[in-house]
């Protein structure tokens, strides 16, 4: 099972004017094993993207299957449950908290989708450990902790209706770099041990490098290249994207032209260090 857009296109239907945001979307994403990361400017429409994979927007032309639901739905025909299959992490989601404790909090997901009490906070206490939510969190107020780990709150409620894929909104936006990695490492576990897709928006191409298998590129609704992010950085026209090239591949980029290194593409920190260490350079 996957989720399948065929032809896809969004209309946001204003009072004066329409607004075309998605143009012919046909894209098939793996319900396990992908790492997927959509990025293109501003407008470019990656949120309108991400948010027909829980049918929270339904596709205005062409149509879509997201593990076998079949969008736009028949009349009458109830799609509520995509909500829990796929797991949408919105941007700054710690706006959204509301209960008056942590555990509370995340385990509002799991018993509006008919989780009794019992499993509920189970499969709370789970999410709130992958998040590295510790229990002597469990009662105090949501509003009371630091920003990050507010949003790891947030991620945990997400997290505890146990969606088969992970949909992330920009999740590490308004982070430190620390707050940045720590963050990026539970995702990492979750694919890598849990093999879960995750398809991550993100501004930061040094995040898109370092973490994602694969890339589609947005532009102005329209799907420009979709590809491994191998294929996308050393494509012989990547300029034509107008994308900033992630920082390890600049930096030997530049080194090859300084001091004539042979360039071989490193995609995160820890492997270009390990390379300039090989060729004796530090
Ligand atoms: N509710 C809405 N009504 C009308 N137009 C909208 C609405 N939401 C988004 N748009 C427009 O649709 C286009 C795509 O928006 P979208 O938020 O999907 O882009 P994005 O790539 O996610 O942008 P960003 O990187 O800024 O989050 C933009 O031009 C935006 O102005």
């Amino acid at each position: 099972m996957d989720i399948q857009f065929k032809d896809v296109g969004y209309k946001y239907k204003g009072i004066k004017v329409n607004y075309d945001a998605l143009n012919h979307i046909n894209l098939t994403l793996d319900e396990k094993d992908e790492f997927v990361a959509i990025i293109g400017h501003t407008g470019s429409g990656k949120s309108t993207l991400v948010q027909h994979m829980n049918a929270l927007l339904l596709p205005t032309s062409g149509t879509l299957n997201v593990l076998g639901q079949i969008l736009p739905p028949q009349k009458n025909e109830k799609i509520n449950h995509l909500r829990q299959k796929v797991g949408l992490v919105f941007q700054f989601p710690e706006y959204q908290l509301f209960e008056e404790t942590i555990l509370k909090d995340i385990m509002f997901g799991p018993k509006n989708f008919k989780s009794t009490e019992q499993e509920a906070l189970e499969k709370a206490k789970k999410a709130a450990t992958i998040v590295g939510i510790t229990e002597e969190l469990y009662e105090q107020s949501p509003f009371r902790i630091s920003g990050g780990q507010m949003r790891r709150v947030a991620i945990a409620g997400i997290l505890a209706m146990e969606p088969k894929i992970l949909v992330l909104d920009e999740p590490t936006r308004g982070l430190d770099p620390r707050g940045r990695k720590d963050l990026m490492k539970i995702f990492k576990e979750l694919h890598e041990v849990e093999h879960k897709s995750i398809v991550l928006i993100s501004h930061d191409m040094d995040v898109v490098s370092e973490y994602a298998k694969r890339v589609i590129v947005l532009e102005e609704g329209e799907i420009v290249f979709d590809g491994k992010k191998e294929d996308l950085f050393e494509h012989p026209n990547f300029e034509s994207f107008h994308l900033d090239l992630p920082t390890p591949l600049r930096i030997l980029k530049h080194l090859e032209k300084e001091i004539n290194l042979p360039y071989q593409p490193k995609y995160d920190f820890d492997s270009l260090l390990q390379y300039l260490k090989e060729v004796g350079y530090e």
